[in-house]
């Protein structure tokens, strides 16, 4: 007998535009709470489809008084009152709060911005029994202050300067704190977070990986038909890996992977992640070479955008006839896709309101080099849309993925063609470069732990052991493309 999965407790977090608003999110995880972000603008339905216990109503850029500040929506505080969940506002969700429920609040005197004390005014829930007169120093980012509360909310807590640092209603269960406690300059921050959502809301610490994966199992055997085929572009990355590895998981061999040579890998890169997908994992992998049809087409090409979309297309070709070939052989065309996407790639495509980003509600689709065609009209199966990427490697972990391989840097799928300068197929410049840049950990990225005198014994032990390199230059930029590609 299948037994119910209970859904863990969850802690919805609107999102109005603070930098910090995932920080939250990725704390709250940390304790074992499941938390996800929605748009601060969301309907009352978007937000009580999730049943959360607790609302963190984020901060964010703006001012209340602004026209256009985004809000949450009307009847919310009444919902909130009705289903007993708990509301926290943190900076300007406290001044929504304030400025929403019948209290004023007006453009402070002096900004408060940086590392700010604050006291604990009044017995409260917010910080727990007996903490009155403790001071702690706290993170406040804000222009705006709130000078008048609404009924029946109290100030417990407030900075030198004399502003409202906390407030609560323990009636209507709604708490404000004018600072932020989820980054670590707000030294007790994560104990306030933490006596809130345990001892104050009632929260479980229920939310556990592998729940999270067996949940996943379910949706992907509901959404595939006992019929039914799934294909996998696998680059050898975690993120690929990880989702095929779940999905192979769920429906065993229906699932199809293909692992594409395109002549610009690593050294021995073929058959190091082959011999993971086979031998660690029994994944059913078609490894193509198309090392010479990729070669051909990028000869004489230097313009590293153009290599960039040559990759794509010819990426593109070969799984229009991987496609084709399971076709023939099953008598049906695959329906579903399997896609690495993580979170903040879901969250990305749903930039909060304010910010000069649209809203997109499709999440970009670089995770499938240049796109698949249109007319392959796959569905797609996002396994990992939920998770960061320190928790796929978690995931990872339960699901038996070598450990080694988990902790692999990535390495786009353009690979070795945008590392060598201009054409790739000059001379033996990609055989070189293979020779040069292999680290057995491919770890090594922080480039300011690298002493002076590592990097010339590097430099030496390069020069001198592999023909045709004369220099070796390190990019300390940390800007992506230069943290991960030369071009
Ligand atoms: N050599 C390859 N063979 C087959 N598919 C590939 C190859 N390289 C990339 N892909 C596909 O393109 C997707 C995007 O490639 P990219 O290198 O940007 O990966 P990523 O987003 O970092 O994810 P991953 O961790 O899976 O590599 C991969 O997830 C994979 O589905």
């Amino acid at each position: 007998m299948e037994t119910p999965t209970m859904k863990p407790d969850t802690v919805l977090i609107l999102d109005f535009g603070s930098q910090y608003t995932h920080l939250i999110t990725r704390r709250i995880r940390s304790l074992n709470v499941f938390s996800l972000v929605l748009s601060g603008t969301s309907s009352l339905t978007q937000i009580s489809s999730h049943n959360p216990r607790v609302v963190i109503l984020s901060g964010g850029p703006h001012s209340v008084h602004a026209p256009d500040a985004p809000s949450f929506p009307d009847g919310f505080v009444e919902w909130a009152a009705g289903n007993g969940v708990h509301v926290l506002g943190i900076c300007y969700g406290l001044q929504l709060i304030v400025q929403r429920l019948g209290g004023v609040v007006v453009e402070g005197e002096s900004k408060e911005y940086g590392k700010m004390e604050i006291e604990v005014k009044r017995e409260s829930e917010v910080f727990g029994k007996g903490r009155v007169g403790e001071k702690q120093v706290v993170w406040m980012s804000h222009g705006d202050e709130a000078v008048k509360l609404p009924h029946g909310f109290e100030v417990v807590a407030q900075s030198a300067q004399g502003a409202v640092a906390a407030l609560e209603n323990r009636e209507r269960r709604i708490y404000g704190l004018q600072y932020h406690p989820e980054v670590t300059h707000s030294p007790k921050g994560m104990e306030t977070l933490k006596h809130f959502l345990f001892d104050v809301c009632g929260v479980s610490a229920d939310w556990k990986m592998e729940d999270l994966m067996e949940e996943e199992i379910k949706v992907i055997n509901k959404t595939v038909a006992a019929d039914e085929h799934v294909i996998c572009a696998l680059s050898g990355g975690v993120d690929s890996t990880v989702a095929a590895t779940l999905v192979h998981k769920a429906i065993g061999d229906r699932l199809h992977c293909i692992f594409v040579d395109n002549g610009l890998l690593r050294y021995k890169e073929q058959e190091r992640v082959m011999d993971t997908f086979e031998r660690d994992l029994h994944l059913p992998v078609t490894c193509v070479d198309a090392s010479e049809q990729f070669l051909s087409h990028l000869k004489g090409v230097v313009d590293p955008e153009t290599k960039r979309k040559i990759i794509g297309k010819e990426f593109i070709n070969i799984f229009d006839e991987f496609a084709k070939e399971l076709e023939k052989k099953h008598g049906k065309k695959p329906a579903f896709l399997v896609q690495g996407t993580l979170y903040p790639d879901v969250i990305e495509s749903c930039p909060p309101p304010g910010t000069d980003r649209t809203h997109s509600h499709t999440i970009k689709s670089h995770h499938n080099v240049g796109g698949l065609p249109k007319d392959m009209k796959l569905k797609l199966i996002e396994p990992l849309k939920l998770l960061f990427k320190d928790e796929v490697r978690e995931l990872g972990r339960i699901l038996n993925v070598p450990v080694g391989f988990l902790k692999r840097h990535p390495f786009p799928g353009p690979g070795l063609a945008v590392r060598v300068l201009g054409d790739v197929t000059q001379g033996n410049a990609l055989e070189v470069l293979r020779q040069a840049i292999t680290s057995q950990d491919g770890m090594t990225a922080d480039w300011f732990n690298f002493e002076h005198k590592f990097l010339d014994d590097v430099s030496r032990k390069i020069c001198n052991s592999v023909q045709g390199v004369n220099r070796v230059v390190q990019d300390i930029t940390s800007k992506p493309p230069s943290t991960i590609e030369w071009e």
